[in-house]
C-alpha cells in the first residue's frame, strides 16, 4: 500500500486565485517520484489559524493521511501562523524533522533560521511544517524524506511499498 499524503498550502495570495502553487507541485513530485506517495487531498486556505486548523484536523481524522505536508505561514510576518495551527492539533511532538530540516537548510541559506516551522503527530498523521518558497520546499524536504517510510511505517505499524528500505 502507498502512503497517503495530504498537501496544505497556506497562502493568502495563493488562496485568493493570484499565484500559480508551484511550491504544491514541487511537493507533489518529489512525494510521488522519491517516495512512491500518493496525493490523496490537496487544499489551500489563507493564512488564518482556525482554516489551517480545521484542515489539518479534516486531512487526518476524515481522509486518514499518513503524512502532512503544510507549506507556507512559517515566518516571522503577523499573519504566519502555519507552526501555531500546527501545534494546536497535534497531541504529540515529533522535533527532530525540523529539527533536520532547519540545519540542512542552514547550510544552503543564513536565511533558514527565519523559519519556525514545527513538526508532530495527530493520531496516526505525521504533520511537517515547510517554508513557503518552491525552493524552500525543495531543500527542506529533501533533508528529510529518506527517513519518512520507516518513519511512516512505525508511526502507523503498516509497510508502505518501499517499507523495508532504511
Ligand atoms: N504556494 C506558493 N507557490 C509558489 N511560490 C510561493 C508560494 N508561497 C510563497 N511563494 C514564494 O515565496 C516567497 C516568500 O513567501 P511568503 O510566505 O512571504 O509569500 P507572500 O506572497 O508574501 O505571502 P502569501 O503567500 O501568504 O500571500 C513569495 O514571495 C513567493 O515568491
Ligand atoms: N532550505 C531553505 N529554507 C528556507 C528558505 C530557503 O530558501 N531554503 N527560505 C527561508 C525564508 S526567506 C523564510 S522567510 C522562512 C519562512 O518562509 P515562509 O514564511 O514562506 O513559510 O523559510 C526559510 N527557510
Amino acid at each position: 500500500m502507498r502512503w497517503k499524503v495530504a498537501i496544505l498550502t497556506a497562502s493568502d495570495r495563493g488562496s485568493r486565485g493570484e499565484r500559480e502553487d508551484t511550491s504544491a507541485q514541487v511537493i507533489r513530485e518529489l512525494i510521488e517520484e522519491e517516495m512512491n506517495g500518493e496525493i490523496i487531498e490537496y487544499r489551500v486556505v489563507p493564512d488564518e489559524k482556525d482554516e489551517i486548523m480545521a484542515a489539518l484536523i479534516e486531512m487526518t481524522d476524515y481522509f486518514r493521511a499518513d503524512l502532512i505536508l503544510t507549506t507556507g505561514g512559517t515566518g516571522l510576518a503577523v499573519r504566519d501562523v502555519t507552526p501555531e495551527a500546527t501545534l494546536s492539533v497535534i497531541d504529540r511532538h515529533a522535533p527532530g524533522f525540523a529539527e533536520a530540516m532547519r540545519m540542512y537548510s542552514l547550510q544552503k541559506t543564513p536565511r533558514a533560521m527565519l523559519s519556525r516551522a514545527v513538526s508532530g503527530i495527530r493520531g496516526k498523521t505525521l504533520i511537517l511544517n515547510l517554508p513557503g518558497s518552491p525552493k524552500g520546499v525543495s531543500e527542506n524536504l529533501s533533508a528529510v524524506i529518506d527517513q519518512l517510510p520507516h518513519a511512516l511505517a512505525i508511526l502507523t505499524g503498516r509497510e508502505g511499498d518501499h517499507g523495508d528500505e532504511a
